[in-house]
């Protein structure tokens, strides 16, 4: 396939710069449709055996910090050249709204960029071993040398952004990687591999396995030459991953239920503005997504109306269509998960504000008040457009609620009283604290990771490098 075709079709695997297609494949659905948008292969062991000596074989060519400079700028210039048509592969595979997707691949693209700019500054430190009594004549230095053959496992709801997350830094790095995107959204990750080849990317340094994820995530753990997984998805896959993977590096970036804080003295007009979009994006199929809301009890009423009055216009529908802001969710299966929860929540007193109806996979962006902690909707990751609101009225108690949860990735607090906001930072466990803003609130180049069931190790290109090398020392006897 040249770049010049790209769109929809028949996938293979990649694997040492070429397409390989095995005996059996699986479809790709338009979320809107439900219709046939793609058809992908389906790797067996022995593929996966392939892609992982091919990408340990790469390793062995020179690789220079400038050219991995090289090809990841170009890369990135060239995904701008074909945002259009990654754009509409995301809205159609996802169900992203074509806005939406526009931003994903224009955040693709800088993390690239950032990638880049980051093989050159890769570094260590001079150690002063020379002050240790016998070691007079020593002098030593640290330098990072990469981890080798890297497993990238990543999600369907950002699965060009996020994969870019893993390969942009693992390629600056000096490694190779054997990619597993998600099996339901997979097209974009594979235009990529070419997007790279034709960047002048070396064979093998990028290898992309599709199928089914548990099987192939077995055979990935077994094989020896993998040096590192890094694992964007849901805590119970991550923390099977990081049981197989023995004493191997592993990244996890897991799931969470963010909490955003809304305090009576902060601007309640744009907090209601920020919380209906960063509940809603992407049919709140987003990590950070705001799940649960505590307003102040003194402003409760006028924050609930803001936020109603700016859900009720967001449109649900076709994600090609430029006015949609809700699109269908991943599955049918999911949406009526989602369902299930809201009813569940309303069994035990929940009150819907807006919203609470399903059509097929598209769900009505939902507001829930009157929710107790121990709802699913507030207790577990809902991974859909409902968010709960929930009143406090003393600073410490909201502080202990936020943190009453297994998860810890990010948190939003709005206020204008700075010493709330410091305490907020310092007492709340979570990877990320966003003040005047919501928890879903992350540009590509700042540390992005959680705490607790929220995973271990942090992206964002400069800090992916520190966790994708190994510092070494090396010692001179002069
Ligand atoms: N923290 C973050 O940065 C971040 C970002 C995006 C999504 N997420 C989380 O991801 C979850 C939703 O994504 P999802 O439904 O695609 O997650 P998922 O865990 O179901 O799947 C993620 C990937 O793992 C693969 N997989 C499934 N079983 C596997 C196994 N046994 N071994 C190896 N790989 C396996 C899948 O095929 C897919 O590629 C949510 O929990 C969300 O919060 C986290
Ligand atoms: O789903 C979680 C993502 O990491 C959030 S973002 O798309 O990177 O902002």
């Amino acid at each position: 396939m040249a770049m010049a075709e790209i769109g929809f079709q028949q996938y293979g695997l990649w694997i040492h710069g070429e397409w390989e297609h095995p005996s059996h494949s699986m479809d790709v659905l338009n979320k809107y449709t439900q219709e046939k948008a793609a058809t992908i292969a389906v790797a067996e062991k022995v593929h996966v055996e392939k892609a992982v000596e091919a990408a340990k074989a790469a390793l062995k060519k020179s690789f220079s910090p400038y050219q991995r400079f090289e090809v990841l700028s170009k890369a990135s210039r060239l995904l701008l050249e074909w945002r259009d048509e990654f754009s509409r592969i995301l809205a159609i595979e996802v169900g992203k709204p074509i806005r939406e997707a526009r931003g994903e691949v224009e955040r693709a693209a800088l993390t690239l960029e950032i990638s880049a700019e980051e093989a050159k500054r890769i570094h260590g430190e001079g150690i002063p071993v020379e002050s240790a009594p016998g070691s007079e004549n020593r002098m030593a230095f640290t330098i990072r040398v990469p981890v080798g053959v890297i497993a990238a496992i990543t999600p369907f709801n950002v699965p060009l952004n996020l994969v870019c997350h893993k390969i942009g830094p693992a390629i600056a790095a000096g490694n190779s990687v054997v990619l597993k995107p998600a099996e339901v959204a997979p097209v974009s990750a594979l235009m990529l591999a070419e997007l790279l080849d034709e960047a002048g990317l070396p064979k093998g340094r990028f290898n992309v396995v599709t199928g089914n994820g548990p099987e192939i995530g077995d055979w990935l753990l077994e094989n020896k030459d993998v040096r590192m997984f890094t694992f964007t998805g849901s805590p119970r896959v991550g923390e099977w991953i990081r049981q197989k993977a023995g004493i191997r590096k592993v990244a996890l970036e897991l799931g969470n239920n963010s909490a955003t804080i809304v305090h009576n003295d902060c601007d309640l007009d744009k907090a209601a503005s920020i919380i209906s979009q960063k509940s809603f994006n992407n049919a709140g199929q987003v990590c950070i997504s705001v799940q649960r809301v505590y307003v102040h009890k003194d402003v409760q009423e006028t924050f609930i109306n803001k936020l109603k009055e700016k859900t009720e216009v967001l449109k649900v529908g076709n994600p090609l269509d430029e006015s949609t802001d809700i699109g269908p969710m991943i599955r049918m299966e999911e949406a009526k998960r989602v369902e299930s929860w809201v009813q569940e929540a309303v069994d035990q007193g929940a009150k819907i504000v807006l919203g609470g109806h399903r059509e097929g996979a598209l769900y009505q962006p939902t507001i829930l008040t009157n929710v107790n902690a121990d709802m699913k909707v507030c207790r577990q990751e809902v991974f859909g457009p409902v968010v709960s609101i929930d009143t406090y009225s003393d600073f410490d108690d909201v502080i202990a609620r936020v943190n009453d949860s297994d998860y810890g990735l990010q948190a939003g607090v709005f206020t204008n009283n700075l010493g709330l906001a410091m305490k907020a930072a310092r007492e709340i466990e979570v990877g990320g604290v966003i003040i005047n803003d919501a928890s879903a609130y992350r540009v590509d180049h700042m540390p992005y990771g959680g705490v607790k069931r929220s995973g271990t190790g942090k992206e964002g290109p400069a800090y992916a490098i520190e966790e994708m090398t190994e510092e070494r020392i090396v010692v001179f006897n002069v």
